[in-house]
């Protein structure tokens, strides 16, 4: 087994000896993940969870609702949750023309807004609503990972083991309902294929009559579609927002680059709204990005099972980063991801690596650069006095006591 943390100093976690044994002489070879605690299911079954041929056949038919132009298409979605929150934060400099804010919180409603409206569309709000639920039940069951574990004792009539499975119920059972009446109005032609969960029923039923045409049965039954969009919240709803605020926090650092980036955004955007083709112009932004995802990654531990012996390659290493690892130091990535580190290692990977990358990394960097564009258009920022740096490791890498900063409007 070996780990790959990335952000800051591993842990060790063992693993029952028998069940590695099984795991590794997995007959299709590939890197396996180690199971996870039961509790865990409560949150998705979805596409992260799966191995060997499921996960194959999964990662094929979801793959088409991440691709660059279904991405383009949803390029309104984005831009809606953009203006929101730069309108909620016009308001709040209103009278004075500045204020102070924690970021993350604002960015985490920003962010949990935008993968609604794209996963969801027109049905959204409703969507919204199921992903509060999700929050809430992250929140149980995350202290039920955290707490030590006795087998079975999930089944005991706790107040809060109920509140678990009543949560997965609603949850389940609203999130049905939206799939069946999205499944509806695509047959009648009532709602345009825009969304995630449009592109992906969409998928789902062209593979099923490919393979009814091969005399096989498969495309993706309704319980699995349930497990993919629960999957879209736990996966891109907080790792964006812990993007989004950590660049904050360290362009507030670091005001001269946050300067380039604007002149940048200016240059190529002016005042106006960025388009999706905009975002592939802006360099320095997306620079900056790859350095705070180096520094500061949302999910910075990655276990797998490995037939042989693997080496650690960490986005911290000197080896591969020089003596200047620990520094923000965006212009490494002026050539590109490719030629970033020494030797070109695969020594960055805030998305993971090989087949089982990140399939929502180019929507991830989509809505980081078009919501760090309109910010930096409308404000300029700084840190308040009351910033604590503490970057804390729950699920993901979180300013443990937030991010004040200080927003000026431009
Ligand atoms: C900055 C934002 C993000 C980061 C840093 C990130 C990071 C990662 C990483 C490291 C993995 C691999 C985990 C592993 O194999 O153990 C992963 C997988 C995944 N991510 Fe993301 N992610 C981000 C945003 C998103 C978004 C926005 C979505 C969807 C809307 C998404 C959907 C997924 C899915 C479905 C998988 C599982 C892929 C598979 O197992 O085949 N992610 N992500």
């Amino acid at each position: 087994m070996s780990f790959f943390w990335i952000g800051t100093k591993p842990t060790l976690i063992i693993l029952d000896p028998e069940l590695m044994k099984e795991v590794l002489s997995d007959k299709h070879g590939r890197i396996q993940k180690p199971p996870r605690k039961p509790h865990i299911k409560l949150l998705s079954n979805g596409l992260s969870s799966l191995q060997g041929e499921k996960w194959v056949k999964q990662r094929k038919l979801i793959s088409p609702a991440f691709h660059q132009e279904k991405l383009k298409g949803m390029t309104p979605a984005f831009l809606t949750s953009c203006i929101e929150l730069i309108e909620k934060w016009k308001k709040k400099t209103y009278s004075q023309g500045y204020c102070e804010l924690d970021a993350w919180h604002d960015i985490q409603d920003f962010t949990a807004d935008v993968i609604s409206r794209t996963a969801f569309g027109s049905n959204f709000e409703e969507g919204k609503k199921i992903f509060e639920l999700q929050k809430e039940q992250s929140i149980l069951v995350m202290q039920a990972v955290q707490s030590v574990y006795i087998p079975g004792f999930r089944f005991i009539p706790t107040k809060e083991n109920k509140r678990r499975m009543n949560l997965d119920k609603e949850i389940v059972v609203n999130l049905r309902d939206l799939i069946r009446r999205k499944t509806l109005a695509l047959e009648s032609g009532k709602s345009s294929v825009d969304d995630l969960l449009g592109i992906l029923l969409q998928c789902s039923r062209e593979s099923s009559q490919a393979d009814m045409n091969n005399l096989k049965t498969t495309g993706m039954p309704i319980d699995q579609v349930t497990e993919e969009c629960k999957l879209f919240y736990f996966a891109g709803q907080e790792t964006s927002s812990n993007l989004l605020t950590w660049t904050m926090i360290v362009l507030a650092i670091h005001p001269s680059w946050q300067e380039k980036a604007r002149e940048e955004v200016l240059q190529i955007c002016g005042k106006n709204m960025p388009s999706y083709e905009d975002l592939n112009h802006l360099k320095i932004v997306t620079m900056i990005l790859y350095e705070v995802l180096r520094l500061y990654p949302p999910l910075v531990q990655q276990i797998r099972y490995t037939c042989k012996t693997t080496k650690l390659l960490i986005h911290h290493d000197r080896e591969f980063w020089g003596d200047d690892a620990e520094d923000f130091r965006p212009e490494r990535f002026s050539e590109g991801i490719s030629k970033v580190s020494k030797d070109q290692k695969v020594a960055f990977f805030p998305f993971g690596w090989g087949p089982r990358i990140c399939i929502g990394q180019n929507f991830a960097m989509i809505e980081a650069k078009m919501a760090l564009a309109m910010i930096l258009q409308h404000f300029s920022f700084q840190l308040s006095p009351s910033y604590a740096h503490a970057p804390n490791t729950i699920t993901t890498l979180q300013p443990q006591h937030g991010a004040q900063i200080i927003l000026h409007a431009q």
